[in-house]
């Protein structure tokens, strides 16, 4: 009775630990790798001791990437995936999707849904098999869709583990530091602002009440400042004129939750950031960005909206209406794709 148990437990122990990366010597793929966001991307995560390969995917271009990359003189091997996607996933620990259309002038987020479900729904389903334990951090636009879509695909292959598939939502938290330190007269990389909701318009909501150190912003000044937050994205578009969307800051904050999510990977401990997850916080929606406790397998807790003023409330509600459509419609999608693959498969 008592070997029966220990047994049980040693399995269950090996099991869990067995599902973590090993600690300091990750193996990270980026697909879209060649693109805006994956060229700095890759440089980032090249600079990073605890990733010793760097695996590039992209439809063209990597090999010049790769040869370019590989002249830096640290120990991380930067490898051309290749054309198989599935060989370029092989056993990794981290899969971080930056593939995908940007947006040009005139355009919301979801208008690339079409194009872009396809991509997060192909490396998903590749993923389920070539590398089902790995982290999936997602950068691809619309983001409120594409966890929903991600998460539906890898549930249908009993291989979901929400504790690791992350929304890439950092770059709100990036600004909001950014533009309160600098209303504040403070060095941004001092300021904290909690993030919730989604990624998109109003579905960003920065809890300006929360900021650390507090930013006192009122009235006409408080609006002013949560607007920034919520329309640096398309200010950015409007900047580039037609030649794409955010790239380097999102590169830098990218690198900044990979990096986060790998400390906490190898023990580092009270490693907080906010991203949009897979979530129960909150009974209306499914999916949230709010702020996470991450640790040795991935988020370890989640805080969910913790305290919100009345302001905060009410954009909180407003947000749950579009938040709810953007989920329906990354699983529908996903449901969609999977009824017509086991369909295809029964021919
Ligand atoms: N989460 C965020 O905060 C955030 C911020 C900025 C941009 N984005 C999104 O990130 C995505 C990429 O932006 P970008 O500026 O790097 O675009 P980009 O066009 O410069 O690069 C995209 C890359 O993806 C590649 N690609 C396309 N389809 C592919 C496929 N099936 N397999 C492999 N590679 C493929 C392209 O060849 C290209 O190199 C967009 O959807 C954009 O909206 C998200
Ligand atoms: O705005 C975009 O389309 C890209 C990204 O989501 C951003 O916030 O910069």
């Amino acid at each position: 009775m008592f070997l029966t148990s220990l047994f049980r437990k040693a399995t269950h122990l090996k099991r869990c630990y067995s599902d973590c990366a090993k600690p300091g010597a990750h193996k990270v793929a980026v697909i879209g790798a060649a693109g805006g966001i994956g060229q700095p991307l890759s440089l980032l995560l090249k600079l990073n001791p605890s990733i010793v390969e760097l695996r590039l995917h992209d439809l063209k271009d990597v090999p010049g990437v790769v040869a370019d990359l590989s002249h830096i003189e640290t120990a991380t091997k930067v490898v051309a995936g290749g054309s198989d996607l599935g060989a370029t996933l092989k056993d990794v620990d981290m899969i971080v999707l930056a593939a995908g259309l940007p947006r040009k002038p005139g355009m919301k987020r979801e208008d690339l849904f079409k194009t872009n479900a396809q991509i997060v729904y192909d490396v998903t389903k590749s993923m389920t098999k070539a590398a089902p334990d790995a982290y999936l951090i997602i950068i691809t636009n619309p983001l409120n869709s594409m966890i929903p879509l991600a998460c539906e695909v890898l549930k249908e292959a009993n291989k979901l583990n929400a504790r690791k598939v992350f929304g890439c939502s950092t770059l709100d938290s990036v600004r909001a530091a950014t533009f309160v330190g600098e209303a504040i007269c403070k060095d941004p990389k001092t300021v904290d602002v909690p993030i919730i909701g989604g990624h998109s318009g109003n579905t960003i909501i920065p809890l300006i009440s929360r900021s650390n150190p507090p930013a006192c912003l009122e009235g006409d000044d408080l609006q002013k400042m949560i607007k920034k937050i919520q329309e640096a994205g398309t200010e950015v578009v409007k900047a580039k004129a037609g030649k794409g969307s955010c790239t380097l800051a999102m590169a830098y904050a990218a690198s900044r939750l990979i990096f986060s999510i790998l400390r906490a990977a190898d023990g580092e401990k009270e490693i907080v950031e906010s991203a949009y997850v897979k979530s129960d916080v909150m009974p209306e929606v499914k999916y949230l960005a709010s702020p996470l406790l991450l640790g040795k397998c991935g988020i370890e807790k989640n805080f969910g909206l913790g305290k919100v003023d009345e302001c905060e409330k009410k954009m909180f509600c407003e947000a749950m209406e579009i938040l709810k459509k953007d989920i329906e419609m990354g699983e529908k999608f996903a449901k969609a794709k999977i009824c017509e693959s086991q369909k295809n498969s029964k021919k």
